[in-house]
Order: structure tokens, then C-alpha cells, then sequence
């Protein structure tokens, strides 16, 4: 994790760097006359902002919204309006937008890492640093099956989606159905509908609709260890990896028991913290080494007096204690039996 400092005053980290960094797909089809190009969709890069895209506009470090793109539009900042029409579409991706108060943004390419920071919370959520550790060890790439409850605010979900795309599919489980319906709605709009299907129902009751499928299982629910065993019927016959997010370790407890009942293996309980750096500017004296015994002896004891200099350097301080507890993260492996 960088810090605020080195996140700000490093040259790579520009609105441009966050964008190449999370947006690996970019797709640039010109020719001599014509420019196609595919709509924006947080699976796949656009050039171009255009009619109905989810743009998330930079107005600085830790400040940052979600804007749906639409002719006519207006959306207030603290730098003034933006103008939908004249402003956003037809403009590239990364472009600065001077707003009517005279103040400018940046307009970004949507990401998961950028949709994850700045989405409407209906729940609690997962952030980046554990959706890293799930994504590398649930093993999940282009392709895989992957079962996920409950849908929560989606945060999740749009990250796995970004990694099972093009022919992966992802089935989520919501059992509130407001939520299940604004986060298909969500699907719909960031046009990964096709990757995922979004299921109303009791995970606990009625298990994820599919069964022998999946290549791995999430849960973020409260009580995983009663899903434990719908995981195992939707998971393909052999093998496939799990993962339950729990805050409490009680739960952990009750859910590393489930999964050893249903015969999982490999299983383990990590937490993953981050240590972030403050950056701060430290002034210090330069070490007197005594005289250079290279000096010629004309050199007066005047001239190798010790002199007090000092430099500024930046420099970086570990955290004493790292607060942030978000969870536990339990695996286990279903056996190639
Ligand atoms: C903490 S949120 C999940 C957040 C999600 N991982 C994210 O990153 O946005 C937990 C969600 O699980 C849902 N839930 C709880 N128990 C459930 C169950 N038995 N079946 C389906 N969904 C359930 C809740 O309604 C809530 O929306």
C-alpha cells in the first residue's frame, strides 16, 4: 500500500497510471476513416466516454464519485456543474474537465479497485486488500465458475467478475431482495449482465441453484457454516477451493467445523492487515567523520573544524499498531476423491 505522500508526488501515480494500471483491456480499433469502438464496461477498455457509461470522476486524493453518463445531464461538484453532453461524451477516458466554477477533474475509466471505493453502500463490504488475497486463493482466472453469497453492495462481485470475464460465470445469492435487484440493475448498467446470474434467495435454505459447477465458493454471510454444505453440492465433483469472510472468530470456529464435516481439506484461517507508511520529511545531521587524512598539511585547524550540516530526506515510519480488523478469511479444498 503507498502512502498518501508517494501515492500524490510519484509521477506514475496519475489518474492515466491508475487507469492503465486497472484497466489492462484497452482496445484501440482505428482505421483510415472509421473508429470503432466497444462500449465501456468494467471488463473491457473504452477510449471514449459515451451515452450511459459508469464514469467516476476524480476531484482529488480519497475524493471520488460514480457518474451515470447522460445527454443533457448536469451532476454538481464541489468545482462547479458538469455538463454531460459537452463535457463527458465523445471525450477520451483520463481527459481533465474544466467545471463551471472553473475548478477541473479528472474523468476515469471505471475499475472494480475505482467501483469498490466509490459504489453506494447497502451493506458493509469488502475492499481491495482482501478481494487480492480471495481472488489469488480461491485461484479464479478467465473462465471459472464461481459461487458467491450473499451479493451485498456488489463489491465484491464486480472484482471476480473482472477476472472470470470473457467465458467465466458468476451466480450470486441475495436474500434481500432489494439489494438482489439493484445489484442486477448494477450488472446491467456496468454491461457485465452476461457474466453472472443473481439469484433471491436464502443461501442457508435453498443453496446457490446450481450444483456440480463451480470451480469455487464465497461466503460474506452470518452464519456460513450452515451454507457449508450447499457450497459442496454447487462445487464440480473434484476439487475447488472456498472461502468464508467472517469478522468474528466464533464464527470462524463453527465454520472451520462444518467444512471438516463435509470432508474439505487444506483448511486454514488467515487475516490479512495492511501496514501503511506515513511519509514525512525528517531533517538530520550529517555524521562528522572527523578530518580527511588526505588534506594537504597547508589546511588550517579552522578549515577542519567540524561543521554542523544538516539534510532533509523523506522518510517513512511504520504504524506501532495496525488497526483495521475487517475479518477472517477461512479456506479449504474440496478432495479429488
Ligand atoms: C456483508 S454483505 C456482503 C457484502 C459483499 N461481499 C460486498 O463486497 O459487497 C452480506 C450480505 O449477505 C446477505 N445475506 C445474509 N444471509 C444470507 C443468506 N442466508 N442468504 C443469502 N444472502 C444472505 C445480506 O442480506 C447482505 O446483503
Amino acid at each position: 500500500m503507498v502512502s498518501e505522500w508517494s501515492w500524490r508526488q510519484s509521477p506514475r501515480a496519475t489518474p492515466s497510471y491508475v487507469q492503465k494500471i486497472f484497466c489492462p483491456f484497452r482496445m484501440k480499433l482505428t482505421g483510415f476513416v472509421a473508429v470503432a469502438e466497444v462500449n465501456m464496461s468494467f471488463v473491457e477498455y473504452s477510449d471514449h466516454i459515451q451515452d450511459g457509461d459508469t464514469a467516476i470522476i476524480y476531484l482529488g486524493h480519497d475524493s471520488m464519485m460514480p457518474v451515470k453518463v447522460q445527454h443533457g445531464a448536469q451532476t454538481q461538484t464541489r468545482y462547479g456543474a458538469i455538463r454531460h453532453s459537452t463535457d463527458l461524451i465523445g471525450k477520451p477516458y483520463g481527459s481533465k474537465v474544466t467545471c463551471s466554477k472553473g475548478g477541473w477533474v479528472h474523468v476515469l475509466h471505471p475499475t472494480p479497485e475505482l467501483w469498490t471505493v466509490t459504489l453506494p453502500h447497502r451493506t458493509q463490504i469488502l475492499y481491495t486488500t482482501d478481494i487480492a488475497m480471495i481472488t489469488m486463493m480461491l485461484e479464479l482466472r478467465p473462465g471459472s465458475i464461481v459461487c458467491e453469497s450473499g451479493t451485498g453492495s456488489g463489491s465484491l462481485s464486480h472484482a471476480i467478475l473482472r477476472t472470470i470475464a470473457p467465458t467465466g460465470h458468476l451466480h450470486t445469492v441475495e436474500f434481500h431482495q432489494q439489494r438482489a435487484e439493484m445489484a442486477a440493475q448494477e450488472f446491467k448498467e456496468h454491461r457485465v449482465d452476461h457474466l453472472v446470474t443473481v439469484r433471491n434467495q436464502d443461501v442457508c435454505k435453498d443453496g446457490f441453484g446450481v450444483v456440480g459447477v463451480a470451480d469455487a465458493v464465497f461466503l460474506d454471510i452470518p452464519s456460513p457454516w450452515e451454507a457449508v454444505k450447499h457450497a459442496k453440492a454447487a462445487m464440480k465433483k473434484q476439487g475447488g477451493r472456498v472461502c468464508s469472510f467472517s469478522p468474528c472468530i466464533e464464527q470462524v470456529q463453527r465454520t472451520c467445523e462444518a467444512l471438516a464435516d463435509q470432508a474439505f481439506e487444506e483448511i486454514s484461517t488467515l487475516e490479512v492487515l495492511l501496514r501503511v507508511h506515513d511519509v514525512r520529511t525528517a531533517s538530520l545531521p550529517l555524521p562528522d567523520f572527523g578530518s580527511d587524512p588526505t588534506e594537504t598539511p597547508e589546511k588550517t585547524a579552522a578549515d577542519s573544524a567540524p561543521k554542523q550540516t544538516n539534510v532533509t530526506i523523506k522518510t517513512t515510519t511504520p504504524p506501532r499498531e495496525i488497526p483495521g480488523h475487517t475479518g477472517y478469511l477461512t479456506f479449504a479444498t474440496k478432495p479429488r476423491t
